[in-house]
């Protein structure tokens, strides 16, 4: 099973939804990070369940120790260890599906492939592992943020409600001000009424996060296989629930003219840029210094607190309904996740290519 993300800046994850706990280890992390400890605690914070009305009522604190790496509140180079307790795990929730299978969870796929299966909230399937992802992430953003990289993740759409304005026209200091994470405050309004009726009815809605990375350099990306776009989206596929993934003009790009999409380079005070940014920042594979850009989508939540029909690993018809805490909608809690597996990508790229011009 693999368990890791990264090449230069390494991440490999343990750990279950209902077990002891979850943590990472980075392996490759480079010394001279200033580890801002609160910083973390927050990006845990923004992440973590319980945190709202419309969000699974799973109550975890997501306080976070370091075991390893850092001395005199900097990063040393060596593996850099960090673990989080559960502390509300409700397993009981879980009894009726030991040998069921939710429809659309990971519970028969999980089954089938390994013979054996922690069904207890999901267990290393359970998006709780999304924790341990976001407290490396942040370390991540910290370097960047030495580096003068900023990332801006925020909720566009939820169900069939989205923000019509543009990552340039919104103003992401609002992006916290709202428990569904929309800096447009009158969408983000019928967002959260929204999920909060599809909760009531027992149902789920599935949602787009959008996020823009600022500040990149020419350069990170490779022109074959390793392309940025490629591992912007592998990083963004493998979060749980991720549907699909589109950077730039996306799947809008596919009804334009060649003249209508091409960004014009223009010599800006001696700087190359372009007068448009419909590449997302990264042509050829490789960022060329305007904003990266990019949409993830998700599905709506498999676990409905409704009745449906479903087998067990016998191959008998059986009944599930959800129980206990589920999200309704993934996306207001997706966002720091998403942002933490965008610093991810982009720091360990920007440690590969130091390497290819001295
Ligand atoms: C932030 C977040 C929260 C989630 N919460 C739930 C949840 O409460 N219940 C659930 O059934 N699935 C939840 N999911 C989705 C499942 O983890 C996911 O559907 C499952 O692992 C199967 O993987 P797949 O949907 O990628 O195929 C959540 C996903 C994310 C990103
Ligand atoms: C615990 C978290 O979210 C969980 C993600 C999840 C799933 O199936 O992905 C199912 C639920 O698990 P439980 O039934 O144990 O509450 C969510 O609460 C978390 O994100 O930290």
């Amino acid at each position: 099973m693999s368990n890791s993300f990264g090449s230069a800046f390494k991440i490999t994850t343990f750990g279950e939804s209902h077990g002891r706990g979850l943590g990472v280890t980075i392996d490759g992390c480079p010394a001279g990070i200033e580890v801002d400890m609160e910083f973390i605690q927050s990006e845990l914070t923004r992440r973590k369940p319980g945190q709202s009305k419309i969000t699974t009522q799973r109550k975890e604190p997501d306080e976070f120790e370091i075991l390893s790496g850092i001395f005199e509140g900097k990063t040393t180079g060596t593996p850099l260890s960090m673990v989080i307790f559960n502390t509300d795990q409700k397993s009981k929730d879980y009894s009726h599906i030991a040998d069921s299978f939710r429809p659309s969870h990971a519970d028969y796929t999980y089954q089938e492939k390994y013979g054996i299966r922690d069904y207890r909230g999901g267990g290393r399937s359970s998006a709780r592992e999304t924790a341990a992802r976001v407290a490396a992430g942040a370390i991540a953003k910290l370097a960047l943020k030495q580096l003068d990289i900023e990332i801006f993740g925020y909720v566009s759409q939820a169900g069939d409600i989205k923000t019509e304005k543009s990552h340039t026209e919104l103003d992401f200091s609002l992006t916290e001000s709202n428990i569904v994470r929309c800096p447009d405050t009158e969408v983000a309004n019928q967002m959260i009424e929204l999920i909060n009726n599809i909760r009531k009815q027992g149902d789920t809605i599935g949602g787009v996060v959008s996020c823009v990375i600022k500040g990149t350099p020419v350069g990170l990306g490779e022109p074959v296989f390793d392309k940025l776009h490629a591992r912007l989206g592998a990083a963004m596929l493998g979060i749980n629930a991720v549907k699909g993934f589109e950077y730039g003009s996306g799947f809008e790009g596919a009804k334009m003219k060649g003249s209508e999409h091409n960004d014009k380079f223009e010599n800006k005070d001696g700087k190359i840029k372009t007068l448009t940014n419909l590449s997302g920042g990264i042509q050829g594979g490789i960022s060329n210094g305007e904003d990266i850009y990019f949409n993830v989508a998700f599905k709506p939540v498999a676990t409905i607190m409704r009745d449906q029909d479903s087998v067990d690993k016998d191959g008998n018809t059986v009944t599930v309904s959800g129980k206990g805490r589920h999200d309704p909608c993934v996306v207001p809690r997706a966002v720091p996740i998403v942002e933490a597996m965008a610093a991810l990508t982009i720091l360990d790229f920007y440690l590969l290519n130091k390497t290819t011009k001295l």
